[in-house]
């Protein structure tokens, strides 16, 4: 199952320096082997913003719910979640 995934990052401005490098660290960590995986299909910049527009593609809701909740900086997060489906017009037969 696909799902669009939008993820705004909101830290605390006073959180220390070094404790946000360590979480953001973790998160590319975490965020990388999904993408290796497969599961993690597009990671997009919102420009402009410290928010990510993401595609999954999840055995499910709850497999979602498990990443989701998983992202080390999900306690500092507001995420928007779309479900997917195939397009009629689209041409591209690799996106199930
Ligand atoms: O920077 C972000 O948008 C938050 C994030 C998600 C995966 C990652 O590596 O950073």
């Amino acid at each position: 199952m696909l799902f669009q995934v939008e993820m705004t990052v909101k830290l605390p401005p006073e959180m220390p320096a070094e404790q946000a490098a360590e979480i953001k660290a973790r998160e590319k960590e975490y965020a990388q082997e999904l993408q290796r995986q497969g599961k993690w299909r597009h990671l997009w910049r919102v420009a402009g913003s410290y928010a990510n527009v993401s595609i999954f593609d999840v055995r499910d809701n709850a497999e979602l719910q498990e990443i989701v909740a998983g992202l080390p900086l999900f306690p500092w997060m507001e995420i928007g979640v779309k479900p997917l489906c195939r397009h009629p017009s689209s041409i591209r037969d690799d996106d199930s």
